[in-house]
């Protein structure tokens, strides 16, 4: 059989000079070729000219060819320029790592020294990131396929919560792995699709089982918990009494509260202070702007309240998201998987590890005002777990809404709107407006209508790697209103868009079994799917 190559294309090349593409590893050989042909352009030139005087047309079109080696000379200088660039960014990014390296080693991890912690009797599976560098290496011959981990992070600033006591902070350090169901993993490939001999095999799938492994200890927990609940309230004080001794038990070398930071909101603070001085212990922000600081402090979001808490837990992180350990408080629980009674156990299971995780992804979106078309600031991101809505607010009228995927026009949406929505976002309100429950690992963005005017419009599913544009048409009789796991409202004007795709930064959550048991569960409990009483057995039988 013949051999064969597919090829696929990523939009964000398609911008890319072919005339540039004879060495891509330099962009000063482009250079120089560059600048022959333009030698070469100014030569014709000059033997031509008795003829310029008399063609206009040769006049013009030595001026393109001059104006296109001039443009190609300056997209090469800047493809050199970005090498050089990065090339010094790569130097410095090693200069920096192997100066951490060195820190790890010398700087004492809560004023002991981490040879010292690990030779006094400290809990074994809290290694030196040297060791697990090591264990690293052998990993990759292990079943589990590791695809992301990170040594130990170190922020490099300064706690500025709080007073801001000047300790170098750390982040615990944990790996993901995952596995393919029915498939030995051991023959498990990396790459997506092979084409060995011309046959095609997928090796890669979707939907994957990931367990997350603390490489080090977690020391920050960040608590979230539902506003105006008592019996959240009451849990709270006794959940964060119960994590200093979980965690003092299971990482003995962090005795009392040394090392172990717990971050509560302002106004849980406030209540727990209350209660008792005990509390005083606890960090907290006064600015919401510096919430944003904490990620590169916190290891684990631990969240008391229902969906809607991990949907504010998840809103606080504009970029990367530590892991969520959700209790459910509410009563209905499709990303609380965990009963607060039993919360001791469920810690202790995190914290003991490997636990299996749900990658629910995010959508990012932002909003284009025909206004400010040309500014170059544009509104800021917002990033939604469940799903962004463009409806028709307060008005009575229809909503008009273009639809383009990728600039392909898709739809017009007349009605009263538009949902897209993440597959965790699938049992939510796109379930309603009856949207597919999708698993929440499978990667997509569902396009669902708000009461279409129209026998014919059924939801669609789009890929993840599409961006979805919804336009206000200009002659739209009304504007409509856009809402962010519905909150947040803002108004699209005529002209105005919405822009909507993947984010990077997707949302992991602790699961009790695992991903797809606990997606079964909750649309069985939470929305009693396909309850029907059994037929009997004594009718008619074929
Ligand atoms: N008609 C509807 O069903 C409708 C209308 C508006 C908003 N919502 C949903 O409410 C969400 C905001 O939640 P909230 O708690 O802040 O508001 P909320 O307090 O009004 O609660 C909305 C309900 O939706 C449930 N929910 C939230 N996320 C879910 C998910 N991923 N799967 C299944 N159920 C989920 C919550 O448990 C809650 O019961 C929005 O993102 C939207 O999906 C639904
Ligand atoms: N830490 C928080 N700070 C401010 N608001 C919050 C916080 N946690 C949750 N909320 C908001 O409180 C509302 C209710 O929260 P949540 O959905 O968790 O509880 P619930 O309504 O009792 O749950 P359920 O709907 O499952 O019964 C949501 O709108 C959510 O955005």
């Amino acid at each position: 059989m013949s051999t064969y190559k597919l090829n696929y294309t990523d939009s964000f090349v398609n911008g890319d000079a072919n005339g540039l593409r004879s060495n891509p590893e330099s962009g000063f050989s482009d250079l120089s070729s560059l600048a022959q042909s333009e030698k070469a352009v100014q030569e014709l030139l000059i033997q031509q000219t008795p003829m310029q005087a008399t063609d206009d047309h040769l006049i013009e079109f030595s001026e393109a060819l001059r104006t296109v080696a001039k443009a190609l000379r300056g997209s090469a200088e800047g493809k050199a320029l970005a090498q050089a660039e990065a090339a010094e960014w790569k130097r410095r990014y090693e200069l920096e790592r192997s100066k951490n390296l060195e820190l790890l080693h010398k700087v004492p991890l809560n004023g002991v020294h981490a040879e010292e912690s690990h030779s006094h009797g400290m809990d074994h599976s809290a290694k030196s990131p040297r060791l697990r560098v090591q264990e690293n290496g052998k990993l990759g011959r292990h079943s589990m396929e590791r695809i992301c981990s990170h040594e130990v992070l170190q922020d490099g600033e300064y706690n500025s919560c709080n007073g801001g006591n000047n300790k170098l902070k750390r982040k615990a350090s944990f790996k993901l792995s995952w596995g393919c169901k029915g498939q030995a993993n051991d023959q498990h490939k990396k790459e997506i699709v092979s084409f060995e001999r011309g046959n095609i095999t997928t090796a890669d799938r979707s939907s994957k089982q990931i367990s997350l492994t603390w490489e080090s200890n977690p020391q920050n927990v960040l608590i979230f918990t539902k506003p105006n609940s008592t019996s959240v309230r009451v849990l709270s004080v006794e959940m964060v009494s119960n994590i200093i001794f979980l965690f003092c038990f299971h990482f003995r070398w962090l005795r009392e509260h040394k090392g172990l930071d717990i971050y509560v909101e302002p106004r849980v603070k406030a209540e727990l202070l209350s209660e008792s001085s005990y509390f005083d212990f606890l960090q907290t922000w006064e600015d919401d702007k510096e919430i944003s600081l904490l990620h590169p402090k916190v290891d684990l979001v631990i969240t008391l309240g229902g969906d809607g808490t991990v949907l504010w837990a998840a809103s606080m992180f504009k970029g990367p998201v530590p892991p969520i350990v959700p209790f459910s408080m509410g009563s209905l629980g499709f990303m609380t998987p965990f009963h607060s009674e039993q919360y001791r156990e469920c810690l202790e299971a995190v914290l003991r590890g490997p636990i299996s995780i749900t990658l629910r992804h995010r959508l990012q979106c932002h909003i284009i005002r025909d206004k400010a078309r040309h500014d170059y600031e544009t509104e800021e991101n917002m990033l939604v777990l469940n799903e962004v809505t463009i409806d028709r607010g307060i008005s009575s009228y229809l909503t008009n809404l273009e639809c383009y995927c990728d600039n392909s026009f898709v739809t017009c949406v007349q009605g009263d709107g538009l949902i897209l929505s993440t597959t965790s976002g699938s049992t939510a309100y796109s379930l309603a407006a009856g949207g597919s429950m999708v698993h929440p690992q499978v990667p997509g963005i569902l396009f669902t209508p708000i009461c279409p005017h129209s026998l014919s419009f059924r939801p669609l599913i789009l890929p993840d790697h599409v961006t979805v544009r919804v336009q206000v048409p200009f002659n739209s009789r009304s504007s409509a209103w856009v809402s962010f796991d519905g909150k947040g409202r803002k108004q699209l004007e005529a002209g105005d868009a919405l822009v909507c795709s993947m984010a990077p930064w997707p949302v992991s959550t602790a699961c009790q079994v695992e991903s797809t048991n606990d997606f079964l569960r909750s649309i069985h409990d939470g929305l009693h799917w396909n309850l029907r009483k059994t037929q009997n057995s004594d009718g008619p039988r074929d």
